[in-house]
Order: C-alpha cells, then sequence, then structure tokens
C-alpha cells in the first residue's frame, strides 16, 4: 500500500510533515509520499521524502503565465503528480493533457475522480493509477474505506475493465491504521488522504499509525 500524504493549502510545516513521512517511510520500509503546495516542491524533496506535485498544468514551455509546468516540478524533485483533484477539478482535455504532460517529464500520475464511473474515463487515459474519493466524504472524520466500502469494490471494477495496469487508490477521511488496512482489503493499491495527517498536533505518530495498516 502506497500512502500519499496531500498537503493541499493546509497551515501545517511541510517540512516537519516531510521529515516525519521520511523517517516513518525509513524505518518501516513503507511507500510515503508527500505533496505540498508547487511552491514548497523543492524544500520537501530536498528533505529525501518521496515528493509529488498536487497538479501540473497540460501546458510546454511557452507563454502560459500562472502554469505549474510538469517538467519545473520534476526538475525541483517531484517524483509524480497528482491530476484532477476534487479540489481542483480540470476539463477532460486538459486531464488528458496533464497526464501526457506528466509523461514528457517522466512523473507518475494519479487521476482523482469522484465515482466509479469517472473512474473507467480516467482509466483509459492511461494513467499509472486513479484515485477514487466521494467529495461528501473528504475532510471528514469517516473513512471511505468505512462509510462507503462498494464505492471502491467498483472503482477497482471499472479500473481493472477499463485497463488492469492501472491501480486504484481510495481517499477521503482516512487517517487510521485500520483504514489503509480495510482500503487494502478492499482492493486498493494505496491511499491519498490529507487532513488527518496535516491537521495533526503530532504528524509522525499518525504515519506510524498509517503504516501500521500495511
Ligand atoms: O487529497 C486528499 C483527499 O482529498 C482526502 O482528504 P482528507 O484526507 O482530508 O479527507
Amino acid at each position: 500500500m502506497f500512502i500519499l500524504v496531500n498537503l493541499k493549502a493546509y497551515p501545517c510545516d511541510p517540512i516537519e510533515v516531510a521529515t516525519a513521512a521520511r523517517d516513518v517511510a525509513e524505518a518501516s520500509g513503507a511507500r510515503i509520499a508527500v505533496s505540498p503546495q508547487a511552491a514548497d516542491v523543492a524544500r520537501v524533496a530536498d528533505t529525501g521524502v518521496e515528493t509529488w506535485a498536487q497538479h501540473v498544468s497540460p501546458n510546454a514551455h511557452g507563454s502560459h503565465t500562472g502554469s505549474t509546468l510538469a517538467e519545473a516540478v520534476a526538475d525541483n524533485g517531484a517524483e509524480g503528480t497528482l491530476v484532477n483533484h476534487s479540489e481542483n477539478r480540470l476539463k477532460l482535455a486538459d486531464v488528458d493533457g496533464s497526464v501526457r504532460a506528466a509523461e514528457r517529464a517522466d512523473l507518475e500520475t494519479i487521476v482523482c475522480a469522484n465515482n466509479p464511473a469517472q473512474v473507467g474515463a480516467a482509466a483509459a487515459l492511461g494513467p499509472d493509477a486513479v484515485a477514487v474519493e466521494p467529495p461528501e466524504l473528504i475532510g471528514g472524520d469517516v473513512s471511505v474505506a468505512t462509510a462507503d466500502p462498494g464505492i471502491v469494490e467498483d472503482a477497482v471494477a471499472a479500473a481493472e475493465a477499463v485497463d488492469p495496469a492501472v491501480d486504484v487508490f481510495c481517499g477521503a477521511g482516512v487517517s487510521t491504521g485500520e483504514d489503509v488496512s480495510t482500503a487494502g482489503d478492499l482492493g486498493a493499491a494505496g491511499v491519498l488522504l490529507a487532513s488527518g495527517v496535516a491537521k495533526a498536533d503530532d504528524p509522525e505518530a499518525v504515519l506510524e499509525d498509517l503504516v501500521s495498516g500495511i
């Protein structure tokens, strides 16, 4: 199970979380990555933790003010990127363009989706993985794997039907090792989480609990 911690725009210390994630990953052997704001990618990557962007633009170099280029985040140490997060939805053509841009920059990709139908559509674009996140459960206290196990199983089946090479993650409300374990039992290859770590008083303790569920 891959644990990907999205820091969103929370007012946490990205270096504190990154250092904790690096240390827990090294001690446990678990794969843990941190996805900070674009402005923090380089200094988070400098901690040694696996670092992901929260978004990349479909654009390549050129006259594209305000873009976050896949090439730029890769040059600053990112190894992967989220695309189409529920809080940063894209047009279908731009989801495709962002996945293609990430491929050009040799970034891994996880395309987010609200439901199994969108998971199937996202899988058809050929990302490395898709993540199913019911928007109404994001930021809540109950894990998607507990609140709606059927959506995770249906997402796994939807991706499998389109492209068995595409892994399925689940996210929303994940904060404990038991949540990670339950997600794995439902067929998820990893979890995408945010508030459980980014809002924690002791991010390292939460991360240690999370890896106990792998
Ligand atoms: O990117 C992370 C997801 O939106 C889940 O967020 P959450 O763990 O705060 O529910």
